[in-house]
């Protein structure tokens, strides 16, 4: 195994060469994104010396000189192997190159280089050696379900600067749900007004103005985080027909539920209402979104006839499709007919049934990429065990170790490892209200996350479970509220 720094690296790079002695890192030491920087590099540089700057103490100024040691970011589009996301980090006395084809290379280089650096600061000295990376899977996400309790944008961008550390690339916001809308729709303005007046337990709820969700966008963009929206749809709608009594096919709009109940309620699919609905609301949303997805739900329509259902998700889909985006949807959508391209979420678990595995692994075989999110492994809203205070447990219990000891690429019968998106961890918050209840359930399992989604081989508990304790004064010297699980091997 490498010597500590990089053998505590999380997510596992690729490989590994420890040589020489590393780079000390001092008052003197710079930035320099010159030698083949641009403006999107120097950004990645900015943003790096922020990163580091508090926890080594040091002011890392960010100039454009080019090479003169210190820390040197560089743009190599005919780098080989290193794809769109990955990086090499050569590390020698004089200097520590950070070189990619991309700025997101660059950018998870750096995350790299803030773990070869003292967890509990100071400023530290780069182990020698070059590390050569690049991740097994393209999808790498975490879901925050912002419907059912509310969370603000600033409480998702500090999940986003948590997750943007250990590589994860997508965050998917659930943003509509049968106890709250929480996005403004100008041409529907009473969804959020009134279908984000409440949430789950009674509370005020709240919404997202399009310049807090354009804001939030952005800034996850800036740390190489792709936003994907959901607005769930015909199921989990209670928020939109309270809103809105056009919307119910008896005319009557039902009132705002607060409770925790799932598959009781439906758009009026026989009623073209609707469809202006679902034009007007995913035109808006597609226009928010520089990301190429828009995620329609389509999970739990129990109240909405199968026929019904596969027509309403082919005018959703065409809908998606005339806004230039790409449909994701939970894996119910291969009951019906995913459109070309179509991602499906699968969320199932280990008693699902076999013919509904099948027809996810039938799907994929037909062209349709699928990301993986087992509810029995990567469900965050798992508790851990009996005791764990929030959470539901109609998945089981998801300890530390289930969420990582599985193996994406060989982990549903019949699909081939190349359909395989990737991976995506939910929080779904019907009993999660707070930061700190959301930390508490998403660290240290979605570490799990990252290491699947990035690293070549899924985890060996026997030197995975180390390494994941080994980020705990990492997470501390972070303030993350995360849960000291008893199987993890905590130092
Ligand atoms: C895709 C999906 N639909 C359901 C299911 O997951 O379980 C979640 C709770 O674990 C619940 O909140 C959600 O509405």
């Amino acid at each position: 195994a490498a010597p500590a720094g990089f053998g505590q690296l999380l997510p596992a790079p690729a490989t590994v060469r420890a040589s020489g002695s590393g780079h000390a890192l001092g008052p003197g030491t710079v930035i320099r994104t010159g030698r083949t920087g641009n403006a999107e590099v120097r950004r990645v540089g900015e943003l790096l010396a922020e990163q580091l700057r508090g926890p080594t103490g040091l002011p890392l100024p960010v100039v454009d000189a080019p090479a003169g040691g210190g820390i040197e970011l560089r743009l190599d589009p005919s780098a080989p192997d290193l794809g769109d996301e990955g990086y090499r980090l050569e590390s020698g006395p004089r200097a520590v190159t950070l070189t990619a084809r991309t700025p997101a290379g660059l950018f998870h280089a750096g995350q790299t280089l803030r773990q070869l650096l003292p967890a509990a600061g100071g400023a530290g000295t780069v182990p020698g050696g070059t590390v050569t990376d690049a991740p097994r899977f393209a999808h790498r996400g975490a879901m925050l379900d912002i419907a059912r309790h509310f969370f603000t944008a600033e409480q998702v961008k500090r999940y986003v600067d948590q997750l943007a550390q250990y590589k994860v690339n997508t965050l998917h916001l659930h943003l509509t749900d049968d106890q709250g809308w929480r996005i403004a729709i100008d041409s529907w303005p009473r969804l959020a007004e009134y279908g984000g007046g409440s949430e789950v337990g009674g509370g005020p709820g709240g919404h997202w103005t399009k310049d807090e969700y354009r804001d939030l966008v952005r800034y996850a963009a800036d740390r190489y985080v792709e936003v994907v929206p959901e607005i769930d749809m015909p199921g989990h709608v209670n928020a939109a027909l309270a809103s809105y009594a056009e919307l119910n096919c008896d005319g009557k709009a039902p009132p705002r539920y607060t409770g925790t109940k799932v598959g009781f309620s439906s758009l009026c699919t026989g009623s073209e209402r609707t469809y202006d609905f679902v034009e007007d609301v995913l035109a808006e949303v597609a226009a928010l979104t520089p990301g190429r997805y828009l995620h329609i739900g389509g999970d739990e329509a129990s109240a909405t006839a199968p026929a019904d259902y596969a027509a309403f998700m082919d005018r959703a889909q065409q809908a998606v499709a005339r806004h230039g985006k790409t449909v994701v949807a939970w894996h119910q959508l291969a009951e019906a007919r995913p459109a070309p391209g179509a991602v499906l979420q699968y969320w199932g678990h280990d008693r699902t049934g076999a013919a509904e595995k099948a027809r996810v692994a039938a799907a994929a075989k037909a062209g349709h990429p699928v990301i993986l999110s087992p509810a029995d492994r990567l469900y965050l809203d798992m508790k851990y065990d009996a005791a764990t205070k929030p959470g539901l447990s109609w998945a089981g219990y998801v300890p530390v170790r289930r969420a990582c000891e599985w193996d994406p690429g060989a982990y549903l019968a019949g699909l081939p490892a190349e359909a395989v998106l990737g991976v995506e961890a939910p929080l779904w918050t019907e009993t999660v209200a707070t930061r700190e209840e959301l930390e508490y359930m998403a660290f240290p399992r979605v570490l799990c996350l990252a290491e699947l989604g990035w690293s070549q081989e899924p985890p060996d508990w026997a030197e995975y479970g180390p390494r994941l304790a080994a980020q705990a004064p990492r997470m501390e010297a972070q303030g993350i509220g995360y849960h000291r699980a008893a199987d993890v091997p905590w130092q």
